[in-house]
């Protein structure tokens, strides 16, 4: 499919019949015979998937470390509250049980040059990092000199020589402060300024509770870059720390959908697994032209929890039962 062959090309647009075709694919049902590849899609996206631990959350990183495979990608999540020395320290556990920590760096929250220097060299040089995760922070006003990603990239401090991959933040559902135009033109920026510096540029996107936003945003993504794609979903927890954390992190319509498809309210007291998400994904039938990487995982309900899921349903320990909506994906 040509969409996706357009390997970074410098315009955005994507021709009609292109759009057209991909559409129409996005939503093609697969035949019958076609079960087998769903179960292998979806055990491959769970087999390399990534997983998100806060820096201060030791019982996460402990969870991390007896749960997942050694060389599994862990995120440090760049809380406001914590201080380097934490960060430092997740990533280095992380780094010395065999894991490739991952930690964030919130641009708007990095107070001057000379920290960010200090921060990425006690990262590289006391923890092994080899890929960062850059975002603005969610705060109105930067306290230092950096406004957004681009402006870390962009800093002299940035071009350590133990870094080669540096994630970037996809929005499927948008950004409740920023508009698609720029959160586009941003991504583009940003893909190129990495390129630019030697490193090899990733996407993770935001977490998201309904696969047809997802598709889209894809879609859109994959006609103007051959970049990888981690698809992030939240972990199995409650329904109410879903919202809570959609809530936080400007999740908006595939939240409320979360309540709406919630028919009565005991399924309140359910946890709520995105299980229909990743059937719908891996039924789409412009999949191999989507190419998503693995999915990043959100633990809000727990690292341990998330790890143990995750892993049955790499091991194909899920059944794929025909229902009237398609496959019903269970542990
Ligand atoms: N994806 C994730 O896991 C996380 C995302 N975020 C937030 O998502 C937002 C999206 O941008 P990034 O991926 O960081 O890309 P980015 O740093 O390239 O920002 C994209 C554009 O949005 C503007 N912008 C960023 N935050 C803004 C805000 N709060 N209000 C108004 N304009 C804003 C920036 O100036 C820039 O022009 C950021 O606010 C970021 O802090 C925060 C934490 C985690
Ligand atoms: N726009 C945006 N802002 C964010 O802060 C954000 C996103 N997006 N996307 C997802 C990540 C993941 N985030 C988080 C935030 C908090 C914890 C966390 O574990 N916090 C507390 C528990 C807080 C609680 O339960 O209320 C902790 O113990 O560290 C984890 C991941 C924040 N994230």
């Amino acid at each position: 499919m040509s969409a996706c062959r357009s390997k970074d090309r410098s315009s955005p647009t994507i021709t009609v019949t292109e759009a057209v075709t991909v559409q129409s694919a996005l939503t093609a049902p697969l035949s019958a015979a076609e079960p087998a590849t769903v179960r292998e899609r979806i055990a491959g996206l769970a087999r390399e998937a990534s997983y998100e631990v806060a820096a201060r959350d030791a019982r996460g990183i402990d969870a991390a470390i007896a749960r997942l495979s050694p060389g599994t990608l862990v995120s440090v999540t760049w809380l406001p509250l914590d201080d380097d020395e934490a960060r430092v320290l997740a990533s280095r556990r992380l780094r010395e049980a065999g894991f490739e920590p991952v930690p964030h760096i919130a641009a708007r929250m990095v107070t001057s040059d000379d920290h960010l220097q200090r921060l990425l060299r006690r990262l590289c040089d006391e923890a092994g990092v080899r890929q960062l995760l850059v975002i603005s922070g969610d705060v109105k006003q930067a306290s230092g000199p950096f406004e957004d990603s681009a402006a870390l990239i962009a800093s002299a401090a940035f071009a350590q020589p133990a870094l080669s991959r540096i994630w970037l933040g996809g929005y499927p559902e948008g950004h409740p402060k920023v508009d698609h135009a720029t959160l586009n033109a941003t991504l583009d920026a940003k893909i190129a300024a990495v390129r630019a510096l030697g490193m090899t540029p990733g996407v993770i996107t935001q977490f998201c509770f309904d696969a047809d936003p997802i598709l889209r945003w894809l879609l859109d993504f994959r006609a103007r870059h051959d970049v990888p794609v981690r698809i992030g979903l939240a972990g199995p927890a409650g329904i109410r720390t879903l919202l809570r954390f959609a809530a936080i992190c400007g999740v908006g319509a595939s939240a409320r959908s979360l309540v709406t498809r919630s028919a009565s309210i005991a399924r309140l007291l359910v946890d709520t697994t995105p299980d229909p998400i990743i059937r719908d994904l891996a039924e789409t039938a412009a999949y191999h032209d989507l190419q998503p990487m693995g999915f990043h995982l959100f633990p809000f309900g727990g690292l341990d929890r998330t790890a143990r899921w995750m892993g049955s349903v790499a091991a194909g320990g899920f059944e794929l039962r025909a229902s009237a909506s398609g496959f019903q994906v269970t542990e």
